[in-house]
């Protein structure tokens, strides 16, 4: 979530909601090599697939908190466009999923459709690594901040930054949380980072969303269904709440959905599928949804911004060796495709019906 500035304009989080009881791993912790901050982290991404990463006092975690403010303030601008304007960059599914969707193109699970804008900004046109594309004007005016804001956020998931100006803080926390992980699941060193380092192709991306405020709130109406991200991880910044896990254990129905509270200071971050297949189901992707937000906060409009990670297009979806990965069983099927033909055939799926999205891995590790 951005610094307390935006926290500021809207109406608290009201008491009273169900709220998941996420683990809060502190960034601060995890740059020291803290051993405990480190299974706390592994623990949550087992259990939850989710945890709350508290980015203060962490100087490199204030920088990434000043970085994600500015990318509020684009998805502000972005969204003063006009409807037409926004329209010229519309998104071109399933093939290309970068640029504009307007609100009421999914299907929700309650079989009606949904109800928020996404903008998806594609992370090689920032960084120059594929030719450029034309993106709305707001976005083309602050290619530097965006660039800035990819670099930070990947450092804390693990990726050496490379010197393109701007985009080394978001890689910064990457390089942080593929780290730790690489330990817990007994990976050489640099293993997680390596398959997804900033100078090579993938479909990594920066997506705006924004719903709109609603004047009598329907709250049980799903913004954004429920689905897992199918990277290897996302970091999530929001202020006002709608953002709802469901717990591995429940029934997809209503009452079993549980509201994330965001934390001023602090960035969600979630597992997506692709650590599942790769640690062979031990890392877990859990179903989450955008429902009206709660209380007050429905009155005013909703927007959040996610660094979607997603690995090098031609490494492979094979299930990664390790004393602690569980291997591949006789009769089970290891995964042989690349990355990029992996996700074509789960899009297609996807949209065939035959694949429905629900939490997936969480299993135990083997013993060392
Ligand atoms: O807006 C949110 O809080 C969630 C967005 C999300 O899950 C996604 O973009 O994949
Ligand atoms: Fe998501």
């Amino acid at each position: 979530m951005p610094t307390s500035k935006y926290f500021d304009q809207c109406p608290p989080f009201p008491s009273g909601v169900h709220t998941v009881p996420l683990p809060k791993v502190s960034f601060e912790e995890l740059q020291n090599g803290s051993e405990k901050e480190s299974q706390l982290l592994f623990q949550a991404c087992q259990e939850w697939g989710f945890f709350l990463l508290n980015l203060q006092p962490s100087s490199k975690g204030n920088e990434l908190l000043k970085h994600a403010e500015q990318m509020f303030d684009l998805t502000n601008e972005t969204y003063n466009l006009e409807q037409s304007v926004l329209d010229s960059y519309a998104y071109k599914p399933p093939h290309d999923l970068t640029g504009y969707k307007r609100k009421g193109q999914l299907k929700t699970d309650d079989g009606k459709m949904d109800c928020i804008e996404l903008y998806s900004i594609n992370q090689d046109d920032m960084l120059g690594n594929r030719s450029a594309r034309k993106n709305a004007d707001t976005i083309e005016a602050k290619r530097a901040d965006v660039r800035q804001f990819i670099e930070n956020s990947h450092s804390i998931i693990g990726m050496p930054p490379r010197t393109v100006q701007g985009v080394r803080w978001i890689l910064m926390l990457a390089d942080v949380i593929f780290s730790h992980l690489d330990k817990q699941l007994g990976l050489q060193p640099g293993t997680l980072s390596e398959l997804s380092p900033l100078n090579e192709i993938s479909e990594t991306s920066v997506r705006l969303l924004r719903s709109q405020s609603q004047l009598s709130p329907q709250y049980d109406s799903i913004s954004l269904g429920g689905h897992t991200d199918i990277g290897t991880i996302t970091l999530l910044f929001n202020v006002v709440g709608g953002l709802q896990i469901l717990p591995a254990d429940r029934e997809n129905e209503l009452e079993n959905w549980l509201y994330v509270k965001p934390e001023p200071g602090n960035v969600l971050v979630n597992i997506g599928d692709t650590l599942v297949e790769w640690t062979g189901g031990l890392l877990r992707s859990s179903l989450h949804r955008v429902i009206t937000a709660p209380g007050e906060q429905a009155l005013v409009a909703r927007q959040s911004v996610a660094y979607l990670v997603r690995p090098r297009n031609n490494a492979s979806m094979q299930r990664l060796k390790s004393g602690t990965i569980p291997p591949v069983e006789q009769g089970e099927e290891d995964e042989t495709r690349s990355v990029i033909e992996w996700a074509a055939w789960r899009a297609k799926q996807v949209m065939l019906g035959q694949l429905k999205s629900q939490t997936r891995g969480g299993r135990s590790a083997v013993a060392a």
